[in-house]
């Protein structure tokens, strides 16, 4: 047993072009903070991360550097570079809070839309959107390579005349039907199966003054009813497998579908084969290290 508020850090020693999917996981799987160095001499960069759990049991510990190790291989060999290094240490808590508010600044998700923690009073330029959140209450906060791709098809959809009513199944801190809202959707309905991630998202919707447009509920999806012009499902590829049914029959014809936390491949294959059974067409695939992203059209017209 480690001792009372104490955290990790993990020090990563990279070829450069791992430092966006490893940020990406480490944010977005781990909720750390990262911190990125410059190349060193021999053209390797440095990463420092700070894990937002506390006090873990070993058992845990050793999971998440076992779970943590693997994917660094994992990613090694699907871009044929050498191994990442990987070093543990501690921290105490006092450090954490600082450092995840250091590293949790204002950044442009996608191009005109930014996400800005709450602590920071962020003046938007003209034309911009600012989705104002804090970190760490649920999956979400625009840093995962997923959230964006999904970001930029649900824009798509939505600025081209698709947002009359919209659909964000599991939607974590909100982002999507909120970016949504932004883009001009009328009506957006979110739901999540996790009681934090309803409660994250409730607060999210109120603090961006977006309840006239958004409501959160923890509805299941088999009880949603309703046609809808978009829905949007970034959750991973054996869920939505699970959910396809369910997800088709609430697209009304000729309507969109956005799905991600799909890996490039096989599962990218296997969910076109899914819904094109369903009657979709896939119109776009999107992809990012190594995610998918995919935008599928209800019926032929
Ligand atoms: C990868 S996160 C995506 C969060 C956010 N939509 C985004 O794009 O960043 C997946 C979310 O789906 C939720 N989820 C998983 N299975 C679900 C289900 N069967 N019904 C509703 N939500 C589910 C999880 O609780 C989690 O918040």
């Amino acid at each position: 047993m480690m001792d009372q508020n104490l955290r990790l850090k993990l020090s990563i020693c990279t070829d450069p072009v791992l430092v966006e999917p490893i940020s990406d996981f480490l944010l977005g799987v781990t909720e750390s903070a990262v911190e990125i160095d410059v190349a060193d001499q021999d053209g390797r960069q440095y990463l420092n991360a700070y894990l937002a759990e506390a006090d873990m049991e070993e058992g845990r510990r050793r999971q998440i550097i076992l779970q943590i190790g693997a994917y660094l291989s994992e990613l090694a060999k699907i871009f044929k570079v050498s191994e990442p290094s990987l070093a543990v240490s501690e921290y105490a808590e006092e450090d954490w809070g600082s450092n995840w508010k250091k590293h949790f600044i204002p950044f442009a998700i996608v191009p005109g839309l930014v996400i800005a923690p709450t602590w920071e009073r962020y003046q938007a330029a003209p034309g911009e959107q600012v989705i104002v959140m804090d970190p760490g209450m649920a999956f979400g906060t625009g840093h995962h390579a997923t959230t964006s791709l999904c970001l930029a098809l649900v824009r798509e959809v939505v600025e081209r005349g698709g947002g009359s009513r919209v659909l964000d199944v599991g939607t974590g801190t909100g982002i999507l039907g909120m970016a949504a809202a932004l883009y001009g959707a009328t009506r957006v309905l979110a739901i999540d199966n996790d009681p934090l991630a309803v409660a994250a998202a409730s607060e999210n919707v109120a603090r961006n003054d977006l309840a006239t447009v958004m409501e959160v509920s923890a509805a299941a999806l088999e009880k949603v009813a309703g046609g809808y012009t978009l829905v949007v499902a970034n959750i991973i590829h054996d869920t939505l497998l699970e959910m396809a049914g369910a997800l088709a029959r609430l697209v009304e014809e000729g309507g969109a579908l956005v799905l991600s936390g799909i890996l490039q491949g096989e599962q990218t294959e296997n969910i076109v084969h899914c819904f094109s059974g369903l009657g979709f067409e896939p119109v776009r695939i999107d992809r990012l290290a190594e995610w998918s992203a995919l935008l599928l059209r209800k019926g032929k017209g």
